[in-house]
């Protein structure tokens, strides 16, 4: 059954710039509470506190809070981009990451390259990677950059060649930053209907997005995050202000 249960996860990242010791001073004296030194005299940032919480097969959530507040560290972490420093996450279910574009392919392939080898590591067939890979085309709107190496894709391209990509697989677990769901209006128009019916087909879906309309439009319940630490949690109308 797909299921996210965390229990006490902490993310933090070393600053490894801080070698001096006034420099080090001065900044955990400014912020005591996201910048700490740890057992290594390291100074890092504390960018996940202490997190506990469960989600459930049909669940929608939205991450909410401000700039810096902790919802894109958090996505990674369910990706398993990031290893909690504490605390235990179990994250049972396929997943679809519309996180970082381009995450997770080489750039020095083509982004038909990388659609096939996508496919085939999903374990289709070569002929079935291929038409994928043609679809993907023609639904990005990639034309002939579809054949160009993806270090060459301006941020929009690759944006819609992720999107192709991960519509490619039907998730259990969707994992999903609001940046995805910006870009040309022309695109946004055509991937609209696609996104649903990835959305739908997903049993989780953990959204990270400042935009209230689209918590509302698409979310269940909203966890709110302040300072790494999660200061609300539960149904979208009681977290979010009408
Ligand atoms: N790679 C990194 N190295 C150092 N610090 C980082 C790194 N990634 C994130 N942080 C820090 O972790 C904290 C949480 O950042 P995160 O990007 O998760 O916030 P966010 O809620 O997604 O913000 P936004 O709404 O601005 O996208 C911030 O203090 C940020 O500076």
């Amino acid at each position: 059954m797909p299921l996210i249960q965390a229990d006490g996860i902490s993310i933090e990242f070393p600053l490894y710039h801080v070698g001096a010791r006034s420099l080090k001073k001065r900044l955990l004296a400014r912020s005591p509470i996201r910048l700490k030194e740890d057992e290594s005299h390291r100074i890092v940032v504390a960018a996940l506190r202490d997190l506990t919480f469960r989600i459930e097969p049909g669940e929608r959530v939205a991450l909410v809070g401000s700039n810096g507040a902790g919802k894109t560290t958090l996505l990674r972490t369910l990706a398993g981009i990031y290893e909690p420093v504490a605390g235990r996450l179990e994250v049972n279910g396929t997943i679809g990451s519309l996180i970082d574009p381009g995450a997770g392919m080489d750039t020095e392939a083509t982004g038909r390259e990388n659609i096939i080898l996508r496919g085939l590591f999903l374990g289709m067939s070569e002929s079935e990677c291929e038409r994928l890979a043609e679809e993907a085309g023609r639904f990005s709107g990639l034309g002939e950059f579809l054949d160009v190496p993806i270090r060459t894709y301006s941020a929009g391209m690759a944006v819609r060649l992720s999107f192709a990509a991960a519509t490619l697989m039907e998730p259990q677990i969707l994992l999903m930053d609001e940046w995805f769901l910006a870009g040309d209006a022309d695109f946004i128009e055509r991937a609209s209907e696609r996104l649903s019916q990835l959305v739908e087909g997903a049993d989780i879906l953990v959204l990270a997005t400042h935009n209230m309309s689209i918590v509302r439009q698409w979310c269940t319940r909203a966890i709110k995050l302040s300072g790494g630490r999660i200061v609300a949690d539960g149904p979208v109308a009681e977290i979010v202000e009408a």
